[in-house]
């Protein structure tokens, strides 16, 4: 089926201004891009006139929890919830049950997504045998299999050794290492920022040295190894001062930033619900200062949500008990492009920029972008659309967010998958 999407605001590759354009696709192409395009016949056409049409988003970093937990998510809801959110390309990290560490269960996340078809599902390989740190998964194995880099995401690789030896086979592979660093020693027992709110509720902290230490660990590893480190959900001031130096050197070293870590700190956290609890904690305002300020400069490259769905009855277990995390995917978009673009932090552009063309550049994925002969995923969001954060909505089986009530604009109206919609507002208009 041919679809002609009329009168959409497309940024312009080079001057960065928005300019309206008809998009013709063609099967799984962006066939033609033009100021007026005729639709001719049996062509679907789409009325985008005042919504802004954007690549397909890309998320990097999100939990699906099939296989294992499929009480807190599937993939087919995960999947629902990142096209509701705008998304078409997703990437799964392996904290499943059974964890993601061999090539098989990789086949199988890889081939239930496909026959779903609701976003594309790149996921991540574990870096160690069941996320336990002592022995190196079948990473090269996994890379045969469809695995875009390697993570022991939920948990730091606590030996340096191990590391090491991950960085050095990844390198071969071409992989890139992406880590979420945490020193066991340091974070130990703790539930939130070691901060202001910890104080206040008594609550034990984890400090920003339990992930910066680890960073500045992984750096130097990766200097020797030469590998591709990207870290994820960078959270602290001295993570990004340490990132920035990596870079300034000429060294391949990457970082992600979540919503939530670039619109909260420990101060906002208004009691003790666990729906404000997250791994890496919300850290001081200075933190967060310090975070967007690395978003501005490039020192931080993309943007990820960290989707990490949890079921109400474990989230009412309180702060100390509750599993760490919060969904993003339905949030993500209308929060940043409300706080940060409407606010004068980042262009729609640079926002746009962070969500796609850079994370699909870092992964080697061939997305991200609007462009003739191109790969047809399209989101279409409508800016000025202003509408309530609510729960009851997502399409995903999490609840958990922290951001229930929030007045948001720029919401996703209809997402374009390989050619194919994979999710529409309804009442969006269609001819
Ligand atoms: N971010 C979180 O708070 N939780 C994630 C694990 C992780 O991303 O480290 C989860 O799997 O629930
Ligand atoms: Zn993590
Ligand atoms: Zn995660």
């Amino acid at each position: 089926m041919k679809i002609l999407i009329k009168n959409g605001m497309l940024i312009h590759p080079v001057t960065k201004k928005l300019e309206k354009r008809d998009i013709m696709i063609e099967e799984q192409k962006i066939r033609q891009i033009l100021p007026e395009i005729d639709a001719g016949e049996n062509v679907a056409v789409i009325n985008a006139a005042d919504k802004f049409v954007a690549p397909g988003l890309i998320d990097m970093h999100v939990h699906l929890r099939e296989p294992g937990f499929v009480h807190k998510e599937t993939i087919e809801s995960g999947c629902r919830a990142a096209a509701r959110g705008g998304f078409t390309t997703i990437a799964p990290m392996p904290n499943t049950r059974p964890v993601t560490d061999s090539s098989e269960i990789v086949k199988e996340v890889i081939s239930r997504a496909d026959k779903l078809g609701i976003a594309r599902v790149v996921p991540f390989g574990a870096i160690t045998l069941r996320e336990e740190g002592q022995v190196l998964a079948d990473i090269a194995g996994m890379k045969e299999a469809g695995i875009i880099g390697v993570s022991d995401d939920g948990v730091g690789v606590q030996s340096s050794k191990m590391m090491k030896q991950a960085m050095e086979l990844a390198r071969s592979l071409a992989l890139p290492v992406v880590a979420h660093c945490e020193d066991n020693t340091l974070a130990k027992g703790g539930c939130v920022h070691e901060g202001v709110f910890a104080e206040k509720f008594g609550l034990r902290g984890i400090p920003s040295s339990a992930e910066s230490v680890q960073i500045a660990r992984d750096i130097l590893l990766a200097e020797e190894t030469g590998a591709h480190y990207h870290v994820c959900h960078i959270s602290t001031e001295q993570s990004v001062r340490l990132v920035r130096e990596a870079k300034s050197r000429g060294q391949k070293v990457t970082a992600e930033v979540t919503p939530h870590h670039l619109l909260l700190c420990d101060e906002d956290i208004p009691g003790p619900d666990a729906n404000w609890k997250m791994n890496p904690p919300l850290r001081s305002r200075r933190d967060r200062a310090a975070l967007l300020e690395g978003l501005k400069d490039g020192t931080i490259d993309i943007i990820v949500t960290d989707h990490a769905p949890h079921t109400e009855g474990e989230k009412k277990k309180g702060m100390s008990l509750a599993p760490f995390g919060i969904v993003g995917l339905e949030t993500a978009f209308p929060l940043l492009y409300t706080h940060l673009v409407l606010k004068g932090v980042l262009t729609l552009a640079e926002l746009i920029e962070k969500m796609t063309e850079r994370p699909a550049r870092l992964f080697q994925l061939p997305y991200g972008s609007i462009v003739e002969d191109g790969t047809a995923d399209l989101t279409i969001i409508d800016l000025k659309r202003e509408k309530e954060i609510n729960p009851e909505d997502f399409a995903s089986k999490g609840r958990n967010t922290p951001f229930t009530g929030w007045k948001v604009k720029g919401w996703p109206v209809m997402t374009i998958k390989n050619g194919q919609i994979t999710w529409k507002e309804p009442g969006f208009y269609m001819q």
